[in-house]
């Protein structure tokens, strides 16, 4: 039976340790924080909580269109009981991961590992593992599997303390609502955090070096949040890359680039992660590294070390959780030869759980518009759809991104809340290479948002013309 060592128990790793028993490998899994890693205990898990939380807020606060009377004033939040169960949430779904572990037979051990061998360009490997209790342990293996994540990017001039400058780690330490929160970075995690305070009532600036939200996804979806954002009250400075902030008094002093000052009572940080590539013996072995220090890996997630594979953040492919679960998944079939599949990116559905959420598949508007894809792009807003009516939404559309000539769909953006669920729709449109007429001879429910996913494959025959 081979000997896989995963070090690493987020996705990665945990997906990974599960597909090698399957297959019948021995697993040994060294885990550092928790099985669960960054993305159960302090990433993707307890900000979905969060924003669980804050969504209940907002939903309170806007029944009163639909004639459900509740007094504003009493419409408060407790950050006491909102972070508990965010912990609590955490903790249990780490538990829940590391139960399923041990029913499938993996070997779960606490502590820090790094790869040891004496020299470079060897067949086999060796791991040394520092336990959470002080011991030392060798562990020889052919396979090694490097799954360690990524942490928050921390600026020397904006230094963390935990208490007024935070990270994204940091903030369910809280007691009490900040009176002003300042984020700087208005990536996905910046523009979640704010979307999220802002629904709590908090006062929000947010910081973006760029011109806009969310600088890398799609433009029209990154307007209707900033409507949304201006509608709540939340200012965004644009174009405003923060140089350093400071505690100043009882609160923080954000100045930008430029020497343009914003005060606030705490400021929390979100400008990107950097992998967890040092202090693994990355050298001794001559695995490589890229720019960031993010571990070079081909599509079956080999490093190029053989017996080596690595597989999630730590790689940098596409920082997301299904993704590093899958890379880790392919990592093992390829290491157990069974035929992996290569990882398609094309494919991956994502979203940002703003208020209203974005979810995004395949090929996006950007690549169309700059010509790197021929293809045409249709949006439907949301309000003319009947559910909306009767849901009292007022923002959102459905995007679908349509091949010409055979009106096969290659990506799509939803906008709308539950865009998370929506989206699947699109994703397997896309996946099985489906067209605007499979979408437009397929029944949705009336009345249902997914009726507008519809829509839009029967408005797309009717530009069959412009499709070529
Ligand atoms: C705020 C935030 C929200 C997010 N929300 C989403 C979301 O909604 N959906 C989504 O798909 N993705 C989301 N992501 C991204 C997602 O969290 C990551 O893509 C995912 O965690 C990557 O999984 P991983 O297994 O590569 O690493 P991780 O989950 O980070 O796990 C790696 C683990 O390895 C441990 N480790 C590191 N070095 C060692 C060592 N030497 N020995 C032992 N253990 C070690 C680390 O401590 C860590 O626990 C979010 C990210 C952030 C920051
Ligand atoms: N819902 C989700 O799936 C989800 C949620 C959060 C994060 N993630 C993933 O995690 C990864 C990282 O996302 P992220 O948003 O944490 O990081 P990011 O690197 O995508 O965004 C960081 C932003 O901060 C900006 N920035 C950097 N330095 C700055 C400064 N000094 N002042 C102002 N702005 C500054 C950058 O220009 C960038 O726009 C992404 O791949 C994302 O997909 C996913």
């Amino acid at each position: 039976m081979p000997r896989i060592v995963i070090i690493g128990g987020g996705p990665a790793g945990y997906e990974s340790a599960l597909t090698a028993r399957q297959l019948g490998a021995e697993v040994i899994l060294v885990e550092d924080e928790g099985v669960g890693g960054g993305c159960v205990l302090y990433d993707c898990v307890p900000s979905k909580t969060f924003i669980a939380s804050a969504g209940g807020r907002t939903a309170a606060l806007a029944a009163g269109e639909l004639g459900v009377m509740i007094d504003d004033e009493q419409v408060t939040v407790d950050l006491r009981t909102v972070n508990e169960r965010v912990e609590g949430l955490a903790l249990a779904q780490s538990l829940d991961i590391r139960n399923r572990l041990e029913l499938e037979g993996v070997e779960i051990v606490a502590g820090r590992a790094q790869l040891a061998d004496s020299a470079p360009g060897l067949a086999a490997h060796r791991v040394e593992i520092t336990g959470a209790d002080g011991t030392n342990r060798v562990v020889d293996t052919e396979l090694v599997l490097l799954a360690t994540g990524a942490s928050p990017r921390v600026l020397d001039t904006a230094m963390p303390d935990g208490e007024r400058i935070l990270t994204w780690r940091q903030i369910y330490d809280l007691t009490e609502l900040p009176e002003h929160l300042i984020v700087v970075g208005s990536g996905v995690t910046g523009a979640e955090f704010a979307s999220a305070y802002t629904e709590m009532g908090v006062q929000v600036t947010l910081v973006s070096s760029r011109d806009r939200v969310l600088p890398g996804e799609d433009a029209d979806a990154a307007a209707v949040i900033e409507q949304v954002f201006h509608d709540r009250g939340a200012t965004l400075a644009k174009q405003a890359r923060a140089a350093s902030v400071v505690r100043e008094g009882d609160g923080v002093l954000v100045t930008l680039v430029d020497g343009r000052e914003v005060r606030g009572s705490h400021c929390l940080m979100t400008v990107g992660s950097v992998p967890n590539s040092a202090d693994l013996g990355l050298e001794k072995v001559g695995v490589e590294t890229g720019p960031g220090g993010f571990i070079t890996v081909d599509r079956v997630s080999r490093t190029n070390v053989t017996g080596i594979y690595a597989a999630g953040d730590c790689t940098g492919v596409l920082m997301l959780a299904s993704v590093a679960a899958m890379q880790g998944r392919i990592a093992i079939w390829h290491a157990l030869g069974e035929g992996a599949p290569p990882l398609r990116l094309k494919s991956v559905s994502s979203n940002i759980f703003t208020h209203p959420e974005i979810a995004t598949v395949g090929v996006s508007q950007s690549e169309v518009d700059n010509g790197t894809v021929p293809a045409r792009a249709l949006l439907f807003p949301l309000a003319t759809n009947a559910r909306a009516k009767m849901l009292g939404l007022n923002e959102g559309f459905v995007k679908l991104i349509v091949r010409p000539a055979t009106g096969i769909i290659i990506g799509g953006v939803v906008v709308s809340p539950a865009a998370s669920e929506l989206i699947l729709a699109i994703s397997v449109a896309v996946q099985n290479r489906l067209t605007v007429k499979d979408l437009a001879y397929s029944f949705s429910v009336y009345p249902s948002l997914s009726g507008t996913i519809t829509e839009l494959g029967r408005r797309l025959i009717n530009y069959a013309g412009d499709l070529g």
